[in-house]
């Protein structure tokens, strides 16, 4: 990667703010609360506080119920085959969920309605949405298909794709070069160059591999070394934990138990509590049987969609229907964002009913591939 910027940090850009020196955080990426909301600006404050007693935590049944429940499409296979419980129960439940989260095909023709004569902004997450869970997080490739699917996508509709895995990874599984990355959960993003964006002073400019200018958006930048150093400490403290696999996401790490036996999670959780107790700037989040360690940072994939949309010029335009397409909590953060002001639609993915700010679902990857061929076929129709 060519940099051609002198600005190293993109946190550091904004002298005007007031905690960034003290921090070393723009402050535009505040710390988080205990309860995961961004704390107000405080001209005083130094260090973002660590969550209190992660280990009472981790003991308590309240941090295993979380892992337990971490992966609702295993939770309901496990449940199925070990109580012989006919599939009729979780169908008429899913039905019921579906009256409040329509799924986004039988729903086409209304959710398209709204699309008329504006742009489609397309956001789509990486695993579970685009590739099947699978035990090994090296070998969720995306089927050629989908691959197919996303780049007919990709030519009708700005689209980017904002995932927890680092960008390097996402955009090696994805292979396309007609889209956007965001990676770490949206702290490394690459977006287009876009003279007028304001956030444009926040990035460095790059070029990427077909040579094309491209901005570089990095807010944790600065939490590199400390993240490679936990990286480091979680492999060699998991080591003798049978299954556990930790990934290494750039800008934050993922400590995988799915293929650990259900007795030694507590054993993972005490560990990674262990390690974090010595870094008050990185949180813990849950992913699909996955604990994501991330800097304290008000930055997520929430903002991560927002800033590209800005960064495309489409942020202020009535004529723009951003839709976001994803499975996980973490995704969570991007719906929210297009919930507000009813900006947009999310759709979540998921073949069990869950709680979500999504507006509609889809059930799995394979419906993925088929909305996506949808709006193409109808960006097609509306173009004769
Ligand atoms: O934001 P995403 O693109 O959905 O990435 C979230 C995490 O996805 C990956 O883990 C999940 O998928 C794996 C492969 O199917 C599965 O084995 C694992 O249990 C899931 O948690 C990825 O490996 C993580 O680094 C991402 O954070």
């Amino acid at each position: 990667m060519d940099l051609k910027s002198s600005h190293t940090s993109p946190v550091l850009a904004d002298p005007a703010l007031i905690n960034e020196s003290m921090l070393g955080i723009h402050s535009g990426l505040l710390p988080y609360s205990h309860n995961g909301t961004a704390f107000s600006p405080a001209p005083f404050l130094t260090i973002p506080r660590r969550k209190p007693g992660i280990l009472d935590d981790v003991r308590s049944s309240s941090w295993l119920d979380a892992m337990k429940s971490s992966s609702p499409t295993h939770n309901k296979v496990n449940k199925d085959s070990s109580t012989g419980q006919s599939s009729n129960d979780s169908d008429n439940a899913y039905r019921t969920w579906m009256l409040k989260y329509p799924s986004a095909i039988a729903s086409f023709e209304q959710l398209i309605n709204c699309a008329k004569h504006k742009r489609v902004a397309l956001f789509l997450d990486y695993d579970g949405t685009l590739s099947p869970i699978v035990d090994n997080p090296d070998h969720a490739v995306m089927s050629c298909s989908m691959r197919a699917a996303v780049r007919n996508a990709a030519k009708c509709f700005p689209t980017a794709i904002i995932s927890g895995r680092s960008r390097d990874k996402v955009s090696e599984f994805v292979g396309l070069t007609e889209l956007y990355y965001a990676g770490s959960h949206g702290m490394d993003i690459m977006g287009p160059a876009q003279p007028n964006s304001k956030d444009q002073t926040k990035c460095n400019m790059s070029i990427d591999k077909q040579c094309k200018d491209v901005n570089l958006f990095q807010p944790a930048s600065e939490f590199l070394p400390m993240i490679d150093e936990v990286f480091r400490s979680l492999v060699e403290i998991t080591k003798d934990i049978v299954g556990t696999k930790v990934e290494n996401n750039k800008f934050c790490v993922s400590v995988h138990y799915r293929n650990v036996e259900e007795k030694s999670w507590t054993i993972i959780a005490e560990s990674v509590g262990e390690i974090l107790k010595h870094y008050p700037r990185l949180r813990l989040t849950h992913g699909r049987k996955v604990l994501e360690v991330r800097p304290v940072l008000n930055w997520d994939k929430g903002k991560a969609v927002e800033f590209l949309l800005e960064s495309l010029g489409l942020s202020h335009c009535d004529n723009v229907l951003p839709i976001y397409i994803g499975d996980d909590r973490t995704d969570e953060d991007a719906f929210k964002v297009l919930k507000k002001g009813s900006r947009g639609y999310g759709i979540l993915v998921s073949s069990v009913p869950k709680e979500s700010n999504a507006s509609y679902s889809l059930r799995d990857p394979s419906e993925v591939m088929e909305f996506l061929k949808c709006l193409v076929s109808w960006k097609k129709s509306t173009a004769l």
